[in-house]
């Protein structure tokens, strides 16, 4: 685990060009400009190939696509590809709706996909394995979270995040837990997709050592939001959002270093 990566990121400020939800686009770019990136998005098919060009990583949000936009999604997908820059996807709630685990599969199978991230009803979908998802949530199951993971891995090639109490971090073989974070990043609709735009961040700086990066991007945002729940007394969605984005430029590799807790 290179913790240090994060100081790598802030020095280069990397550009990571990202398709967000129209519901927590203002986190996202909020939240990887805070930790040290430069973010960019995009909502037009024609500035395609000279947005992925000018960009050091690509996060695309399966949050709320509508048609036009899948198009968009996969040319996208298809010039990071070309381009080799990290491609990094959030299949927000496959797990639910059957329509989105389709569209997400079929643009899967048209570019290949550096990192997944999702919760465990997202990751359990794309792994094909039986599992309750609720809504954009992780739902409930049986099933073990870390054979989920690497089920999703080994059939999709990527190194998949699944994130929750615990994330697990795999590239099919190897698998890397990760215990910090705090119960109040559910209160705050968007965690996740800020996470997996900060994994393209991370990518970026990554010399193409992928499930380093990874593990290291839960590491850090799930310490930072550790850090800041620590200093409220009660639970507080508002109060943790904003300083969560204070904390996202504030903390420290040391900092984050003294609270770090995987295996
Ligand atoms: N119960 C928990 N305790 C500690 N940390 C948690 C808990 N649940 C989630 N997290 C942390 O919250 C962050 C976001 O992960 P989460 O799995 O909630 O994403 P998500 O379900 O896609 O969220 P969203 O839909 O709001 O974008 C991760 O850093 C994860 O470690
Ligand atoms: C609430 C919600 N609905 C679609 S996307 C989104 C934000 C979490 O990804
Ligand atoms: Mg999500």
């Amino acid at each position: 685990m290179k913790i240090g990566l994060l100081d790598t990121l802030r020095a280069a400020n990397p550009v990571v060009l990202n398709i967000s939800n129209f519901v927590t686009v203002q986190d996202v770019a909020n939240g990887i400009n805070a930790i040290g990136a430069s973010p960019i998005m995009s909502e037009e098919i024609a500035e395609t190939r000279e947005m992925v060009q000018i960009s050091s990583a690509v996060a695309l949000n399966l949050g709320a696509f509508s048609k036009p936009q899948v198009d968009h999604i996969l040319a996208m997908g298809q010039a990071a590809n070309e381009l080799h820059k990290p491609l990094v996807i959030d299949p927000v709630a496959v797990g639910a709706i059957a329509y989105r685990k389709q569209v997400a599969t079929d643009l899967m199978s048209q570019f290949q996909v550096d990192v997944i991230r999702g919760n465990a009803g997202e990751i359990a979908a794309l792994a094909d394995v039986e599992w309750q998802a609720k809504g954009i949530d992780a739902g409930s199951g049986n099933q073990d979270l870390v054979e989920i993971a690497k089920a999703c891995a080994q059939k999709q090639h990527c190194v998949v995040i699944l994130s929750g109490e615990t994330d697990v971090i795999t590239d099919g073989e190897r698998v890397v837990k990760v215990h910090n974070g705090t119960p109040l990043f559910q209160l705050h609709v968007g965690s996740g997709d800020m996470l997996s735009s900060i994994v393209a961040a991370f990518c970026a700086v990554s010399d193409g050592d992928y499930f380093e990066a990874a593990q290291t991007a839960c590491v850090v945002f799930a310490a930072i939001g550790e850090l800041v729940a620590k200093e409220l007394k009660e639970e507080r969605p508002g109060t943790f959002s904003a300083r969560l984005m204070d904390a996202l430029h504030l903390t420290t590799v040391a900092d984050i270093e003294k609270i770090a807790q995987f295996d």
